[in-house]
């Protein structure tokens, strides 16, 4: 049984974050998000109708091991990204936010300057800060000293699903933090996922690779695994490697 992971005070059993963007139907999304165990479902607030009690994503998500992260996603700077936050403290009766600035529609690319100065300002105003940044290693440390609760850095754009583009990025982040890392946005294939656990990430966030699969409740279920597997290798500590072969059996005496 791999360790739970912390993250202000919740403990979480799944390392598995999901979105709940792309899906066809509402249905389908609830059945894939069941499927992958996920603990930790981020939600546009942008796509929460907060005057409607009968929201249908939200009607959807409400069950007892589900807890819902809205994401900032739209906002252009700091103080839209504050504004959402307040906003979605009151619609959803939260104060965790995923804090997503990225001004250009074309890469989706996050502003890191908006980015840390917004995490500043929801830290101090009692939020749980969970920001989406590019895999820069400073950046990073500059957010864990304002007190945000973990780092996301990208693997590669959001639903590029090209996978860990920034691993050499990610290693160093993975070392240096004092807070969890979650690698959100790129990850395409289950492989990916299991790559980032296995390099110590200590949660993966998957949307795209999931909700536009062919079918996304296997899909899920295949990153639930994914991830579980990376994990347990992880902790179980991977082989060194070598420049050079090594035997794996004597080759000494052979034949003799
Ligand atoms: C849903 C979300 O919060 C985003 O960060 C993003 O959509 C995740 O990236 P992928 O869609 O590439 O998995």
């Amino acid at each position: 049984m791999s360790q739970k992971l912390k993250i202000a005070d919740k403990e979480f059993t799944s390392r598995l974050f999901t979105g709940t963007g792309k899906f066809s139907s509402s249905k389908l999304m609830k059945e894939a998000l069941l499927a992958s165990e996920s603990e930790l479902i981020t939600v546009a607030l942008k796509r929460v109708d907060v005057q409607d009690e009968e929201d249908d994503i939200l009607s959807h998500l409400n069950h007892q091991h589900i807890n819902l992260l809205p994401n900032t996603s739209g906002v252009r700077t700091a103080k839209e990204a504050v504004f959402a936050a307040e906003l979605s403290r009151e619609a959803l009766e939260t104060n965790w936010v995923k804090l997503e600035i990225h001004p250009d529609p074309r890469y989706l690319l996050p502003d890191p300057i908006e980015t840390l100065k917004a995490a500043e300002e929801l830290v101090k105003l009692g939020f749980v800060v969970m920001p989406y940044i590019h895999a820069d290693p400073v950046l990073c440390k500059r957010l864990e000293d304002v007190g945000v609760q973990c780092v996301m850095p990208l693997g590669a754009p959001i639903g590029s699903n090209k996978g860990l583009k920034t691993v050499d990025f990610l290693d160093i982040i993975i070392e240096q933090s004092n807070v969890p890392v979650i690698v959100d946005a790129g990850i395409g294939a289950p492989s990916h996922a299991a790559y980032a656990m296995e390099l110590g990430a200590d949660a993966v966030l998957v949307n795209t690779a999931i909700a536009v699969s062919q079918n996304p409740i296997a899909m899920a279920k295949a990153f639930k695994m994914a991830v579980e597997a990376g994990r347990m290798a992880f902790e179980a500590k991977l082989a060194p490697r070598s420049e050079m072969a090594i035997a794996s059996s004597p080759l000494t005496s052979f034949l003799s």
